[in-house]
């Protein structure tokens, strides 16, 4: 499938998974983040302020201030560029076009001061770690010259063994993914 179809067809399935299903896994996600090296040894993270059918990142910015790591997010700005700045209480977001929300407050943090990215996205690749993400081309160009962690956490509805769509070569594969388990708590 090309990845303008694959896109339409995440976007769908995003936005029918029920509010239970979505509560639950974004919990399980939580859980396995928290828990990972990336983040405990990470005193930079950037993330995003997440939107409806995206894994929520919400939570997980309360838990970086109260363990006092700081939080930087992107901007986006013209020729497809982003600019990660801090997110504080003292920040001012703006909603754009697109309804994301953004900081126009701020000095850029720069990219060899981050030490995880979660990325975002709408599908990913088990065997690859390849990923798709809403089709702007930021982060792959953002992550272009990036060395630090490139960690993504996935619903199961995201994942897939093999890429379902064109990998093309500016791809950027990812470091991690953390795919959420299922509700039932096999471990006990
Ligand atoms: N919550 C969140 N914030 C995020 C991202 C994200 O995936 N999630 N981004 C992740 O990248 C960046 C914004 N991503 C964007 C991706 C596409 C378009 C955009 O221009 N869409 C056009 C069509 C694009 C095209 O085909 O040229 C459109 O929808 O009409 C805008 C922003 C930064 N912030
Ligand atoms: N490193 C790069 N240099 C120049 N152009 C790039 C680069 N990476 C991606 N692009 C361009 O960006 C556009 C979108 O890329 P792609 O379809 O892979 O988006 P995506 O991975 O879904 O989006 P995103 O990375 O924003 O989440 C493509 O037209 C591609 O040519």
């Amino acid at each position: 499938m090309e990845k303008k179809a694959f896109r339409q067809q995440q976007i769908t399935r995003l936005t029918e998974l029920s509010d239970d299903a979505r509560a639950q896994q974004n919990l399980n996600l939580q859980q396995q983040l928290f828990a990972s090296p990336a983040w405990q040894q990470a005193q930079v993270i950037a993330t995003t302020i997440s939107s409806g059918i995206e894994v929520a990142t919400q939570p997980i910015i309360r838990q970086a201030w109260m363990d006092h790591k700081q939080v930087v997010i992107p901007q986006t700005l013209p020729k497809r560029q982003m600019a990660f700045k801090p997110y504080t209480s003292e920040t001012v977001l703006t909603r754009t076009k697109f309804g994301i929300f953004e900081p126009t407050t701020g000095e850029t943090v720069a990219k060899d001061e981050i030490d995880l990215i979660l990325v975002p996205g709408l599908g990913y690749s088990q065997a690859e770690l390849a990923r798709i993400g809403f089709g702007g081309g930021y982060y792959d160009r953002y992550l272009a010259d990036y060395s630090g962690i490139k960690l993504t956490l996935a619903f199961r509805e995201m994942v897939f063994t093999q890429a379902e769509w064109p990998v093309d070569a500016y791809d950027i594969l990812l470091d991690q993914l953390l795919v959420a388990k299922d509700g039932v708590d096999y471990e006990h």
